[in-house]
Order: C-alpha cells, then sequence, then structure tokens
C-alpha cells in the first residue's frame, strides 16, 4: 500500500530532477539491480546494522532516499562495500514495501509517529504482576497499536512469584488474546522461554514493555546470543543499553523466527490510531458498523453498534472491551 502523508517514514521514494543537470555521483544510480537484501537489526544515529546473507552490515541511508527512512525489520536494498569489515559504510538505496509498521507517538500531544518496528507480525506486551505494578492502561493502548498495525498481540505476565495473575487475566479474558504466565524459577529453569518460544515459531515478534518488567531478562533466554548482540552494538555506540533509543531484532536460534527487543517504554501514545482499523480486530463486531455515521470513532453517542448489540447480535462485553481500547486513545495522566 502507498500512502503519502506528512510524517518522513511513510513518505515515498521521489527522486527530484536534478536542476543543475549534474551527473549522478556514481554510475550505479538509478536503478542498483546489483544490491543485495538486507534485513535492518538496529539503527544507531543514522547508522543501520545490516544482515545481508549471514554477514552484518554497517549501512547508512544514500541520499536518493530523501526523508526516508529505514527502521529495525524493514527489508532494505544495500549496495557499496558489503564485506562486513571493520570501519565500511554501504548504503541502503531502497525500503522495501512493509507487510506492517508498528507506530508510536512519542506523546499524544506530540503527533510525530515514530515507526517502531517494520514488518512485525506479533507483538508480545510484557508485564510485571508486581514490581513494577500492572499498568493495564498501558497494556490497552499497546493491544491498540497491535490492532492498528495488524499485529498480533499476545500477552506475556511475569512475576507470578510476586502476585497473582488472575484479575489481570479476568479483564482480557473477553478479547481472546493468548497469555502466558511465568515467574522466576520457571525462567531460571528455562520453562518460561520454552513456551514463549512456542508462539514465536516463524513469526517477527515485537516485545514491548515497560522498564524493569523483566523483558531483558526473557529475550536474554529466548536467544542465549544476545549478550554478545548488545555487547557489539555498545562497542560501536560507546553508550549504555539505556540510552540506546532504536530496536534490536535477534534471530531465534535454529532460525525459527525473530525477536525484536525494544526500549522500554513509558508511554505508547497513540495520536495516529485510525479507530476504523482497531475494529478489524473485533470481527464479531464489524456488521453492526454499517449503521454507523460516517468516520465513526464508534465511541460516540451515534454509533449503531449500541443497538445493535442490544438487539443481541453480538456479546456486549466484546463492545465494552472495543469502547474501553478507543477509550484509552485520550491521554489521562499517567499515560
Ligand atoms: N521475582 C521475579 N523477578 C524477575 C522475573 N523476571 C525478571 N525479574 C527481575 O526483574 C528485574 C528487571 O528485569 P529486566 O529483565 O532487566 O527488566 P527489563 O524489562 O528489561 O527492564 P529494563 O532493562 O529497565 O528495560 C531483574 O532484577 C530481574 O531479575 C520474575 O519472573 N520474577
Ligand atoms: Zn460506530
Amino acid at each position: 500500500m502507498r500512502r503519502y502523508g506528512k510524517n518522513p517514514d511513510e513518505d515515498d521514494v521521489r527522486v527530484r530532477p536534478n536542476r543543475k543537470g549534474n551527473r549522478p555521483r556514481t554510475n550505479i544510480r538509478p536503478k542498483h539491480e546489483d544490491a543485495a537484501e538486507g534485513l535492518v537489526l538496529t539503527v544507531d544515529r543514522g547508522r543501520l546494522t545490516c544482515l545481508i546473507d549471514s554477514r552484518t552490515v554497517t549501512a547508512m541511508k544514500a541520499r536518493e532516499l530523501g526523508r526516508k527512512s529505514a527502521v529495525v525489520g524493514d527489508r532494505v536494498a544495500v549496495v557499496g562495500d558489503l564485506s562486513g569489515a571493520k570501519d565500511t559504510l554501504a548504503r541502503i538505496v531502497r525500503v522495501e514495501a512493509r507487510t506492517s509498521t508498528l507506530r508510536r507517538t512519542a506523546d499524544d500531544d506530540d503527533p510525530f509517529e515514530r515507526v517502531v518496528v517494520a514488518n512485525a507480525d506479533q507483538l508480545a506486551i510484557v508485564t510485571a504482576l508486581a514490581d513494577p505494578e500492572p499498568r493495564p492502561r498501558l497494556i490497552d493502548r499497546c493491544l491498540v497499536a497491535a490492532y492498528d498495525a495488524g499485529l498480533d498481540p499476545l500477552l506475556v505476565l511475569t512475576k507470578s512469584d510476586l502476585a497473582s495473575a488472575d484479575a489481570l487475566l479476568e479483564s482480557y479474558g473477553t478479547l481472546g488474546v493468548p497469555y502466558i504466565v511465568t515467574n522466576r524459577d520457571e525462567l531460571a529453569e528455562g520453562g518460561a522461554a520454552e513456551r514463549v518460544r512456542e508462539y514465536l515459531t516463524d513469526r517477527m515478534t515485537a516485545f514491548v514493555g515497560h522498564s524493569g518488567v523483566g523483558k531483558t531478562t526473557l529475550v536474554n533466554a529466548l536467544v542465549p546470543e544476545r549478550r554478545r548482540a548488545t555487547g557489539h552494538v555498545n562497542a560501536v555506540t560507546g553508550r549504555g543499553r539505556h540510552t540506546t533509543t532504536s530496536a534490536l531484532a535477534l534471530p531465534l536460534p535454529g532460525g525459527s523466527g525473530w525477536v525484536i527487543d525494544t526500549p522500554g517504554v513509558r508511554s505508547f501514545g497513540l495520536a495516529h490510531i485510525d479507530p476504523s482499523r482497531v475494529i478489524h480486530a473485533f470481527p464479531d463486531l464489524g456488521p453492526g458498523t454499517d449503521g454507523c455515521p460516517r468516520a465513526c470513532s464508534h465511541d460516540e453517542p451515534d454509533c449503531a453498534l449500541d443497538a445493535w448489540v442490544a438487539d443481541g447480535h453480538a456479546d456486549p462485553a466484546r463492545l465494552y472491551s472495543l469502547r474501553r481500547l478507543l477509550a484509552t486513545r485520550e491521554r489521562r495522566e499517567g499515560d
């Protein structure tokens, strides 16, 4: 799907005609038929680490990409020095069409969308049952972002050795979101990672969660090589992990899928959400929207869903859940 939005991440590449009539700087332009296909593993201040075949190659955006940016998970076309040798820098000349785009706004008052991850098909929402306390509104907001982007959500509830999961699971039962509950002992003996891994096979799963929920511990258990990988990123940036603002894609052992670790989030801004995409996650309610006014938010007095559900076409609890999720689009203290 092509979109020409105001967001630079969404802009398609439009190479401006060269007014001065200068010759292009290299004779490879403009087609790059010989470009190699790469997968963006991480981004750090304009430097992108790409996986090409089995090499990691550092690259930067070619100027012809304009304002379009590549993010973690993007499939890109890369030219130049692809050896991956130290101090070499290749160029990304094309970002391939995305199958999905997970976005967040840094803050709802800041309408600028940031693409978090491209091409993921699942969003694992990691929440601790205690220490830190679960934040249902943050979970709901992550769910809305997942539904908006067309990703399947997965709830991972950690630290059940500290508190029960019952209350939280009750409020998510109606949504039918798959969940996994883990605890310290199970994490230590490997069972937790094993159960989580069952959901990750052959998928690209982005992990999000508030700082301190145990996301890193879990990702390390899933991807034993991770420590080395983060060590590498730190060596490049010379900075600690917490200052890394990019996500990091890590291959599951055996090539059976990808885990994308993202930096801990405090909030998940939803200024960009389109309610009509969220309702796709509620196929049972979809037909009830036929009588809605144009551009209905499905959370307003004229919404046709109320009467339709009252007529017995769907479970009222589902409509309640949809409304609860849609309501999280409005920012509140603590989001
Ligand atoms: N009791 C208990 N502690 C856990 C569990 N999982 C992780 N922890 C602890 O929780 C703390 C935070 O874990 P991290 O993995 O660093 O959390 P994080 O979500 O990556 O947080 P940031 O690194 O700040 O982004 C660590 O001290 C872990 O040992 C669990 O199941 N039970
Ligand atoms: Zn409606």
